[in-house]
């Protein structure tokens, strides 16, 4: 697709859809708990209905009608035996929770998903569940299809985490909800905690003393209501959208501001970004965040930093492009195994449209203020490298831009390019 250019004066509102990682979550809560779980502000994207398509399939009765859902959940042990292997899409959250989740299930499911999801490696979660006494496998350890086999008795374990990921927690938080005994989590670093938030909400008991998280099991859950606020990864492309376009100022009403996912709010203002919080709520872990256009500093971005903005790094890199002097973004080895190699794909495409940005081995660095220029460019299928770029035209001042595998955006945000439109006054 075209993609919109020199554009100044952002104003105005953006509603951004519900969080990912907490709309998946609850569907997965809801079916393994007791009751009719409500969620309010379901993210209605590619990578959440996967997972709502999952549950379906193992006979647990969902009504979806639009952002409202119902999940009537009598527990794992209601489970029925899907009769063919399951899709879940692009969706690594899904894959890897599910996973968890189901080791110590009463039925044998195999889990596929796309090519993207193919290369993504699966033995972070297969090797500690395996300690666990699951019987999940792949056919060569690392990659899906993942099958999991149901009715093998779980014991807890104590696991001291190689990597920072909430994906590998969490799988292991849901398989310990149904083994005997103690299951440990040891963090590398601390990272989204809406696992062990819904555990607690759901009626379940869980320890959590700095980096150790520590379950019981087995523990039987009660439905609850569970209200979605808007994706904080979501709104960061429009953050940056009004720090870098001239004149603009945007507000983004009720985005989750769990202290877990703010590293992008800690960035922008190391760089000198104006950035508001306002009408915070507590409960629900949001409010309201207004930012305006800014003259700009490098910064570093590193260490436990990381996991707390781990999927804006591509935006944070454009962001760097128009700041003055050189920025660094380092311990970011994990964007090498999402959607796409980010590391490799945020500095080909953006050094495409002139920017000047160099990979190291775990991160990139970026020299700046660059201005940008017309060139095509490609998501390769990555719904945040679509998105970033298409913020990125934003200031190329004359020529075209066009942006190849667009449609992928679809994956967390379906809506986002009529919702940057709505912010120009023009309707694509
Ligand atoms: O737990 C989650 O909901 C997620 C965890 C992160 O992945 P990792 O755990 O692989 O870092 C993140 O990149 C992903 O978009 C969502
Ligand atoms: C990495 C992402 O998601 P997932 O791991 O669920 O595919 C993402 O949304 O940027």
């Amino acid at each position: 697709m075209k993609l919109l250019i020199n554009q100044k004066k952002l104003q105005g509102h953006v509603y951004v859809p519900g969080d990912k990682s907490i709309s998946h979550r609850s569907i997965m809560f809801g079916a393994i708990a007791h009751g009719q779980t409500r969620v309010k502000g379901f993210l209605e994207a590619e990578d959440c209905l996967s997972t709502l398509h999952l549950f379906r399939s193992l006979g647990v009765e969902i009504v979806h009608e639009g952002t409202d859902v119902l999940v009537n959940g009598c527990g794992i042990e209601s489970f029925k035996q899907p009769k063919v292997p399951i899709d879940i899409g692009n969706s690594g959250t899904t894959i890897r929770l599910a996973t968890g989740l189901l080791a110590g299930g009463p039925v044998d499911v195999t889990l596929y998903g796309d090519a993207s999801i193919a290369k993504r490696p699966m033995g972070r979660v297969l090797t500690p569940l395996k300690e666990m006494n699951a019987s999940v496998s792949t056919q060569d350890g690392n990659y899906a299809p993942i099958h999991i086999k149901g009715n093998q008795t779980l014991t807890g374990i104590r696991y001291q985490m190689p990597v920072a990921s909430a994906q590998v927690k969490s799988a292991l938080l849901l398989a310990g909800l149904h083994a005997k005994g103690e299951t440990t989590v040891i963090e590398k670093e601390k990272t989204r905690d809406h696992t062990e938030d819904m555990i607690k909400q759901f009626g379940g008991k869980l320890e959590v003393t700095g980096k150790v998280i520590r379950l019981k099991g087995p523990q039987r859950l009660i439905a609850q209501t569970v209200v979605v606020p808007g994706d904080i990864s979501s709104a960061a492309f429009f953050m940056v959208a009004g720090l870098i376009t001239k004149e603009s100022q945007i507000v983004l009403p009720n985005v989750g501001i769990s202290a877990t996912r703010t590293g992008i709010i800690d960035v922008i203002r190391q760089m000198n970004g104006h950035l508001t919080i306002t009408n915070e709520d507590k409960l629900n872990k949001s409010a309201t965040l207004t930012v305006t256009n800014s003259s700009l500093k490098a910064t570093t971005v590193e260490g436990k930093l990381i996991p707390r903005l781990i999927d804006e790094l591509p935006i944070i890199a454009l962001l760097a492009t128009q700041a003055s002097g050189t920025t660094v973004i380092r311990n970011a080895e994990e964007l090498k195994v999402k959607e796409t190699n980010r590391i490799d794909v945020t500095a080909s495409e953006l050094n495409k449209m002139g920017a000047n940005i160099e990979t190291t081995s775990d991160g990139l660095i970026i020299h700046g203020p660059t201005p940008l220029h017309a060139a095509v460019v490609d998501s390769h299928g990555d719904h945040r490298i679509g998105m970033m770029l298409a913020i990125a035209s934003l200031l190329v001042e004359t020529g075209q831009v066009e942006l190849k595998n667009s449609e992928a955006v679809a994956v967390s945000y379906p809506r986002f390019f009529e919702d940057l439109a709505s912010l120009i006054g023009e309707k694509q």
